[in-house]
């Protein structure tokens, strides 16, 4: 994969172009790992971020997305850190309001022991963008 990359840019969702002053062609595949979920303060900075997403997608473009059910909380070093706390029909409904199709959900229910986070379950989303 690393032989495949062209360019490492800089991401600031907060931009109106979130890789400021770079503007990207339109993309065949977005992949967000576990960035949504830590970044967002609350459920309408979610849905603005996934417009975001959807804006730098070709049409039928896809997104995968790698998050976490139920978090509250994650901790780095000796700090403890805000989450956003969400299920899958909030997930649901944020994407087909955004225009996407989903294509596949699986989710993995939590079997880790560590209160270092406290997510629910693993998932993993593959949407595309409706033509
Ligand atoms: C939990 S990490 C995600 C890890 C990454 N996906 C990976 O696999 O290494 C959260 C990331 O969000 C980034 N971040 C925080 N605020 C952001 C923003 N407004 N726009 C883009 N990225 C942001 C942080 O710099 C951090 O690298």
């Amino acid at each position: 994969m690393k032989s495949a990359l062209q360019h490492v840019v800089k991401c600031n969702l907060e931009k109106e172009n979130i890789t400021d002053p770079i503007v990207l062609p339109l993309a065949d595949c977005i992949i967000s790992a576990g960035l949504l979920d830590v970044v967002c303060k609350d459920h309408d900075t979610y849905i603005r971020y996934l417009r975001k997403f959807s804006r730098l997608l070709k049409p039928g473009g896809h997104l995968i997305l790698f998050a976490a059910y139920g978090t509250t909380y994650i901790t780095v070093g000796k700090e403890k850190f805000h989450a956003l706390t969400y299920d899958e029909e909030f997930v649901r409904k944020a994407l087909s309001g955004e225009g996407f199709v989903i294509d596949n959900i699986e989710v993995k229910e939590r079997t880790a022991v560590c209160d270092l986070l406290d997510y629910k379950a693993i998932t993993y989303i593959v949407a595309h963008k409706e033509k």
